[in-house]
């Protein structure tokens, strides 16, 4: 059912929409090695969709895909009902795709703030001549930006470390730091590589309550990798799991709960 209709509402009261991105016949290869083999499946508004599957699998390359990182060669991605021709990474983040990554890529020197400021840099529509040509436009530009990382800092509960720099955070709090610069580019689709990965367990809890919170509050379609199995299922709305550069089961957390394919590759082996 859910895979034809235009829109439903979830358990929990959610309206999930139309598709946003539509992957069809994705394949990517490596010189010899393809990654990804010919995977289609989409991504609907308002939705939390995971991506799993054992190490190698495809997930991350899958992700860079959709960011712009990779073209395919071969396949098609259409986003927001469009046919996507291939893009750099900063032309896809401008037309609203947002992500985090698996090893945390912030500036350690940096404060909390200043971080959070760099995710709005792709939006300056004030080039560096513009700046100073039109100081006015830019200023305004800057004050509107710092409204908004502020926004994103009291959503995310990080007011008290505003001004530490990113080096001396605790490592779930430099997560977090992460997904707030990613919010404040105001994405319509926010990407998130192993969001829980090194985390302890009341870390995970506080993550797993702001994905909730950033998708329910703030409507933001979220995709993401992520290996701890009770996370993705508790999570997600919609579940894709590749193996080997396969797409080997789709569908609700019970689906590929049950799914004996599943079990086999993934579930029912010991994994991190
Ligand atoms: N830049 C690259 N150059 C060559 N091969 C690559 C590259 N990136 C990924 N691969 C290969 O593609 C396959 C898929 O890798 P990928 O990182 O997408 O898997 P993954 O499911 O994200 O794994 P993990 O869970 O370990 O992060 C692997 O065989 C990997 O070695």
């Amino acid at each position: 059912m859910k895979d034809t209709a235009e829109s439903y509402v979830t358990e929990d009261g959610r309206t999930i929409g139309e598709v946003i991105l539509d992957l069809r016949g994705i394949t990517l290869r490596f010189g010899g090695v393809e990654a990804i083999k010919n995977i289609s499946f989409d991504i609907r508004k308002g939705e939390i969709r995971a991506i799993i599957g054992p190490n190698g699998a495809g997930k991350s390359s899958m992700l860079n895909v959709i960011s712009g990182f990779y073209n395919p060669q071969e396949g098609e991605v259409w986003f927001r009902g469009e046919r996507r021709p291939p893009m750099k990474p900063y032309q896809v983040a401008r037309a609203g795709v947002a992500r985090t990554f698996q090893n945390i890529a912030l500036f350690e020197g940096m404060t909390v703030l200043d971080n959070i400021m760099t995710g709005r840099l792709n939006d300056m529509s004030a080039g560096l001549l513009a700046q100073a040509i039109w100081k006015g436009k830019a200023e305004r530009e800057e004050i509107e930006n710092r409204e908004r990382a502020e926004r994103i800092i009291d959503f995310l509960e990080i007011q008290h470390i505003r001004k530490t720099p990113v080096g001396r955070l605790p490592y779930g709090l430099k997560k977090r730091v992460e997904l707030a610069r990613a919010l404040v580019a105001e994405p319509d689709l926010l990407l998130l590589d192993e969001p829980m990965a090194g985390m302890n367990v009341e870390e995970k809890e506080d993550m797993s309550r702001y994905i909730l919170d950033v998708n329910d509050e703030l409507g933001t379609t979220i995709a993401l990798i992520e290996h701890d199995m009770g996370v993705v299922m508790d999570l997600s709305d919609r579940v894709v799991v590749m193996d080997y550069g396969r797409k080997i089961g789709d569908g609700t957390p019970d689906e590929v709960r049950g799914n004996q394919e599943v079990i086999d590759a993934y579930l029912g082996v010991a994994h991190d």
